[in-house]
Parts: structure tokens; sequence; C-alpha cells
């Protein structure tokens, strides 16, 4: 097959020849059905512990661009529905070539117009690989951020700046040292949906504890064209590079609001 991707050749719909996973019980993402959540008032607050990095790269891999710091730089995430510390491994992007489409996760069947994760492994682990084998809904944490058209996101800013370079998949650039990747975060990481569910792409490891913000981040439209300037393996226009919602099968969605 194909390097998998998002085209009619070799999207989602192909996915499951070389990853049969993909018709598992416990597949990402889904549509978050705000009358079919349980609030869970045990879900606290999660805290994100970003530290500057020395040698970060920010890339186009073919099928998203994505910041990656060099391995073991520090940054954690703890808190929220996680029992343990998590290490950072690197956050990336799905988007659309309209407004009207873009995340993967859906909030009553809306979509947004992008969705930014953040990776984590269980630092129980000796590496990220061994976390995404380690079996169960453990292994990553990845925090879920929808995107909407508004402001610019001046954290998100130097992120986007950067995208006309990495335009041809493959390509890559050294991140400026002084990026501040905590100023992404909202200041309270409060009121976000929980589940237990896999990557998006392939591998498709059942391995992750989502964790999906109720409030979208804002970035402005000018942010938006340049992800959509973006171009696949194939030549195309990235956008478009997300999965449509799987099957909810007999997990519950936690929330941490009423
Ligand atoms: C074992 O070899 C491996 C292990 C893992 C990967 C995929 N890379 S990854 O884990 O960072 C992610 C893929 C999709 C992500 S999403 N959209 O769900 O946040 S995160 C590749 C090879
Ligand atoms: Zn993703």
């Amino acid at each position: 097959m194909a390097p998998w991707g998002y085209e009619k050749d070799n999207g989602p719909a192909h996915w499951h020849k070389d990853c049969p996973i993909a018709n598992g019980k416990n597949q990402s993402p889904i549509d978050l059905i705000n009358g079919e959540v349980k609030y869970d008032s045990g879900l606290k607050p999660l805290t994100a512990k970003y530290v500057p990095f020395s040698d970060a790269k920010f890339l186009n891999n073919g099928h998203s661009v994505q910041f990656q710091p060099s391995a073991g730089n520090g940054s954690e995430l703890t808190g929220g529905p996680l029992a343990v510390k998590y290490n950072f491994e690197q956050f990336h992007f799905h988007w659309g070539n309209n407004d009207t489409e873009g995340s993967e996760h859906r909030v009553d069947g809306k979509m947004y117009p992008a969705e930014l994760h953040f990776v984590h492994w269980n630092s129980t682990n000796p590496s990220f690989k061994d976390a995404v084998g380690s079996g169960g809904p453990n292994g990553l944490a990845v925090l879920g951020f929808f995107l909407k058209v508004g402001a610019e996101n001046a954290a998100l800013k130097p992120i986007t700046d950067l995208i006309p370079k990495v335009k041809d998949a493959g390509t890559s650039v050294t991140v400026p040292s002084n990026f501040d990747m905590q100023a992404i975060l909202p200041a309270t990481l409060t009121d976000y949906y929980t589940y237990d569910g896999s990557l998006t792409t392939p591998p498709l490891a059942e391995c992750v504890k989502w964790i999906v913000f109720k409030q979208p981040l804002e970035v402005s439209a000018a942010q938006m064209e340049a992800f959509r300037s973006v171009i696949n393996r194939d030549g195309k226009p990235m956008g478009g590079n997300y999965r449509p919602p799987c099957p909810l099968h007999d997990r519950a969605v936690k929330t941490s609001f009423k």
C-alpha cells in the first residue's frame, strides 16, 4: 500500500489493511456528545511545566507540521486524570481547507477549523516508543485544543511564522531557543473531556489518555491560511489531514466540568 495519507487511495478507509486495530473498540477521534458525557468531580486541573528548549525542530513529516524538541527536554504533565508524570514528546496540528472542517474531535457533531495536539508519554517507561507499545490507555497522554478563527495567536506566531520554511514534505527548521511553548496553553487547564482512545494516525495504537479542552484557542485567518499553504508528500495541500470520528463502543467520556 502506498504510504498512508488522507487521499482517496490511501486515506482513513484504507488504514485497517496495515493496521487492523483501526477497527478496534478504543479508536480516536470521537464525536464528544454533551448529552452522553458524565461529570466527574474527581477530575482536577492539569499542570503542564514546559521548559525552554535548546534545540527543537519544526518539521513537515508529510502528514502534519510538528514541533519536536530533542529527547529528554524536562517538560512534563501531571494531574487531571493522570496517575503519574508524563514527559512532553511533540506537538502537531490537523486542519481543513476551509473553516467548516479540520478538527479530529467534534462537539455535538461540530468540527472546528483545526486541532492542536500536545503528545506526552508515561514516564514510567524507558522511552516514548516503549510507552506507545506498553499496552493499555496510559502509555500516552495527548492534550487536544480546538482552534477557531479570531484574534491572532501571539504565542503560536513564532510557529506559524515558520510554516513557509517547511512548506514541502520532509523539510525542517530549527526553532529559536526563546520560543515559549508554555505561553500557548491557557493559564488554567480546567474544563476538559477525557476518555481512553488511540493515536489518530497509523499505527493507531490504543495507548492514549485523551484530554480535549472545551474552550477553543483562537488563531487569525492569516495563521489559518499559513497552515493551508503546507504541501503533503503528493505535492497537494495538506489540509484535510484529520481522521473522521470512530465508534465510541462501550467507553465513557468524562468531563471535569458540569
Ligand atoms: C512505535 O513506533 C511509532 C510509534 C508512534 C508513532 C506515531 N507518532 S506519535 O505517537 O507521535 C503520534 C501519532 C498520532 C498522534 S495523535 N494525532 O493521535 O496525537 S501522536 C510512530 C511510530
Ligand atoms: Zn494529532
